[in-house]
């Protein structure tokens, strides 16, 4: 897979060369490339933004700056397609079904605003070429589309054949293919504090700890997410394996 994200903090994207992303890229799994938005000003000041039409706060992103440099970078390769994705507060919520999605794509493009965001006539002319998806990570405020890009490229990353070493540590995580919320996870020492790790864990028991585990999950994902509940396979919530 090809990533490359268009910010004016490049810097902020140095923590994709540490960890799980930094192997992968390392490794040749992940081809990651940051650009400067900036690299495609051409004024002296090397402006990247403007005052909104219509009035209002703060200042919104020049099209003609972002438009040469996603021509540019999406015009380089035409053996494969590009798909930008622009994180935004008001795009479709990421979660790890469009994780999944994405990390099956060939090639990644972020376009990361800051200020009060981009001209949206980039969007709408880069959907003429390419394939376009604004995505947000959560309601709250950033100041810019960095951080929801980490966030993606991360939770991406990770799902690339070969990036992490047990696949199967893919499916228990919380939001994994089951839908719940993880259990709780213990180690050593089994006494820690005046705290007992569960005794069903210590039993050696594979199908009771299973059923804990599973138990456990269903709490904690009824407490805190009552949503996710909602979307689970009734079948699925008892845990017996069921004739098909
Ligand atoms: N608040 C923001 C400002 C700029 C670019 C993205 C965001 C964002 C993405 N997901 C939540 O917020």
């Amino acid at each position: 897979m090809r990533i490359d994200v268009v910010t004016i903090f490049p810097d902020y994207l140095a923590p994709l060369d540490l960890s799980l992303v930094g192997k992968a890229r390392d490794s040749g799994l992940l081809d990651l490339r940051v650009h400067d938005l900036r690299d495609w000003t051409t004024d002296r000041h090397r402006t990247v933004d403007d005052t909104p039409y219509g009035g209002g706060a703060g200042m919104v992103m020049k099209p003609d700056v972002w438009g040469a440099a996603l021509d540019d970078i999406t015009g380089s390769e035409v053996e494969r397609p590009a798909h930008l994705v622009v994180p935004s507060p008001a795009g479709h919520l990421f979660d790890q079904r469009m994780a999944a999605r994405l990390a099956d794509d060939p090639w990644l493009v972020f376009a990361c605003g800051r200020y009060e965001g981009i001209d949206a006539r980039v969007m709408a002319d880069a959907r003429r070429r390419v394939r376009v998806s604004e995505v947000s990570i959560g309601d709250y405020v950033l100041g810019g589309g960095e951080a929801a890009a980490l966030v993606i490229i991360e939770a991406v990353t990770r799902l690339l054949p070969g990036v992490v070493g047990n696949p199967d540590s893919l499916v228990e995580e919380s939001h994994g293919t089951d839908g719940l919320l993880e259990y709780p996870v213990y180690t050593k020492p089994p006494s820690w504090r005046g705290l007992d790790v569960p005794e069903v864990l210590l039993s050696g028991h594979h199908a009771r700890v299973a059923r804990w585990r599973r138990d456990q999950a269903l709490r904690l994902t009824a407490e805190r997410r009552p949503d996710l509940v909602a979307r689970l396979d009734p079948d699925a919530l008892d845990g017996r394996d069921r004739e098909v």
